[in-house]
């Protein structure tokens, strides 16, 4: 475990999440600028797909759910788990799947394999199960081969390899969060949601719109481990809490249109700080918003952000190729925790600053800025899924390298 900061003041999380990210961005002198934004937002690439692909959620599963809050636990569980970027190729190779994919195929094995005498959602079920039942939802093989030492011709499998470690951080972190929220008292994950957005919601009266927000990650990630995804970068903290985050985004994006539930209260998530991973940065490197030129990071992504290269990328999407999905992803750079948190810290940044610089941008003076004027009024959390579904969208993207950042339960 690296070293960790202090958490932030009670009641400022999220500011502290902006503020850490922009200061720990340009100590690494990492330059976004606004041209760099600007040639973004009003490229082919992005206004061509923008309103289609950020509405993208995979977020309403095919289960019947016996109650709403039988769905917020397993929302919650979902987003306890968002993590496992860096064994997208090994994943893929085994299971045809990315990070994302293989973690909501596990959530949703465990629910459809639960019974109510055995319940894997719940606190007692998370708290107990094993790592061979993981990997048997997962479908992954935690076996490798190699030569016996001393009987030539004869191979012996043993426990290893990178989805045996994958494995172990999953079952580590249901049976840490299963186990603090048994001693607690709390039956599952969902209840423990549901009781601080309930609690937030009381105590938020009149206090702005992103108080619940502010108030439910902040419990998140006092009670949990598994949601304190914070670091140390050159002595100055960094704070991400990306999971927490995208758990009140999943819960806004699934119950919010709903009619209305009086189980828990539905927060605001519209000015929330992006959901940082490996996704979100890499791709704001290849389409030139995050520079890295100045920086020591610069040789992570030796080829981004030449001329050439961004005027293809920030053009219209190439027609997909069917075959393009089918290939291998290529392993992106391997980085260090604290690479990581640059990188991450960066992105964060870097959206606000999208945002900020959409609002300035498109005054309506030209026609073409007229047309273009839904751009003043995208919001972080859309920004985000535009992202990181567009990374998935065009077969170019695909093949843009993803960093790599092994041994973290945080993305
Ligand atoms: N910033 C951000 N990061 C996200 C997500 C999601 C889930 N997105 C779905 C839910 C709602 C959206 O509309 C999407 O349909 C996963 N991840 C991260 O990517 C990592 C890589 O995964 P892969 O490329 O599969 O291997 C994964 O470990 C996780 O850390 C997101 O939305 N934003």
């Amino acid at each position: 475990m690296s070293e960790q900061p202090a958490l932030p003041p009670s009641g400022a999380y999220l500011p502290s999440i902006r503020d850490s990210s922009r200061a720990v961005r340009q100590a690494a002198n990492i330059s976004i600028t606004p041209a760099a934004i600007e040639r973004l937002l009003f490229s082919p690439a992005f206004v061509d797909s923008y309103k289609r692909v950020s509405a993208y959620h995979g977020l309403a599963l095919p289960l019947k759910f016996s109650s709403v809050l039988d769905e917020l636990n397993l929302i919650s569980v979902l987003s306890l788990l968002n993590f496992a970027s860096g064994y997208r190729v090994p994943l893929h190779v085994q299971t045809g799947r990315g990070a994302w994919d293989s973690i909501r195929a596990l959530v949703f094995s465990m629910y459809i394999t639960s019974s109510i005498e055995d319940d894997l959602l719940s606190a007692v079920g998370m708290k107990s199960i094993q790592d061979a039942k993981i990997a048997e939802l997962m479908n992954v093989q935690l076996h490798v081969e190699r030569p016996h030492e001393t009987i030539s011709g004869v191979v012996v499998g043993e426990l290893g390899g990178p989805l045996y470690d994958m494995v172990k951080l999953v079952t580590g972190v249901l049976n840490e969060t299963g186990a603090i929220l048994s001693n607690s008292g709390y039956p599952n994950l969902g209840a423990f949601v549901a009781e601080a957005l309930n609690e937030g919601a009381k105590a938020g009266t009149g206090k702005g719109s992103d108080f619940l927000m502010e108030f439910v990650v902040e419990r998140l990630v006092r009670a949990f481990p598994a949601f304190r995804d914070m670091g140390l970068v050159d002595g100055k903290p960094i704070y991400c809490f990306k999971k927490a985050l995208f758990l009140l985004h999943a819960i806004s994006v699934r119950f919010g249109t709903t009619t209305s539930h009086p189980l828990f209260p539905i927060p605001s998530t519209k000015s929330s700080p992006v959901f940082t991973d490996n996704v979100l940065p890499s791709l704001l490197i290849h389409l030139g918003v995050i520079d890295l030129s100045s920086s020591k990071l610069f040789s992570l992504f030796p080829a981004a952000g030449s001329e050439e290269r961004l005027k293809e990328l920030l053009g219209p999407s190439p027609s997909t190729d069917k075959d393009a999905k089918k290939t291998m992803p290529k392993e992106g750079p391997v980085l260090t925790s604290q690479q990581s948190y640059i990188l991450r810290a960066a992105a964060i940044d870097a959206c606000e600053l999208i945002v900020e610089t959409a609002r300035s941008a498109a005054r309506p003076e030209s026609s073409r800025a007229r047309e273009l004027g839904w751009i003043r009024d995208i919001t972080l959390p859309d920004l985000d899924m535009w992202i990181w579904s567009v990374a998935k969208d065009r077969p170019d993207y695909r093949a843009l390298e993803r960093f790599v950042r092994l041994d973290t339960v945080f993305f």
